[in-house]
């Protein structure tokens, strides 16, 4: 049985909604994290499932977040239409996208579910509109 879950105005299937968090649980064990030791995983829908971890840099400014990694991944392989994102992190507390990473998310999405996954395997639902509302995109050039 293949479960619909509506989210605005798409929709998912259960199924690929679990894939996409396993993909995130699994991504953020490939993290490179000597510095913050915080380590993240991200799973982005496109046509198909990108992952992403996150990579610091002794240079700290040049880390790159799981969420982008991710999402690059996708539109490096000719993906344009994301669907959907999972993040997920060992701790108790929940992830939070940054900033740069909502952003990121708006080029290819007006509005997509994200799914936020903490260490016991719990998940929070949102969105990018409720992230990011009122959001700068590539229709207002
Ligand atoms: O949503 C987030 C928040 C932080 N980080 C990374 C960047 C850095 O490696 C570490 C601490 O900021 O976590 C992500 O990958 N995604
Ligand atoms: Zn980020």
């Amino acid at each position: 049985m293949c479960k619909e879950v509506a989210f605005g105005e798409g929709s998912l299937a259960k199924e690929e909604i679990e894939e996409l968090i396993r993909e995130a649980q699994k991504a953020y064990q490939r993290s490179y994290v000597p510095y913050s030791h915080y380590p993240v995983g991200a799973a982005a829908l496109f046509s198909e499932i990108f992952a992403g971890c996150n990579v610091e840099n002794a240079s700290f400014g040049l880390t790159l977040c799981a969420e982008r990694n991710a999402i690059f991944q996708g539109i490096a392989a000719g993906e344009r239409s994301l669907r959907a994102v999972a993040v997920a992190v060992p701790g108790d507390a929940f992830p939070s996208p940054c900033g740069a990473c909502r952003q990121v998310m708006r080029e290819f999405a007006e509005d997509c579910p994200i799914i936020l996954i903490n260490g016991q395997g719990k998940t929070k639902y949102t969105s990018l509109k409720e992230l990011l509302p009122e959001s700068f995109g590539p229709d207002f050039l």
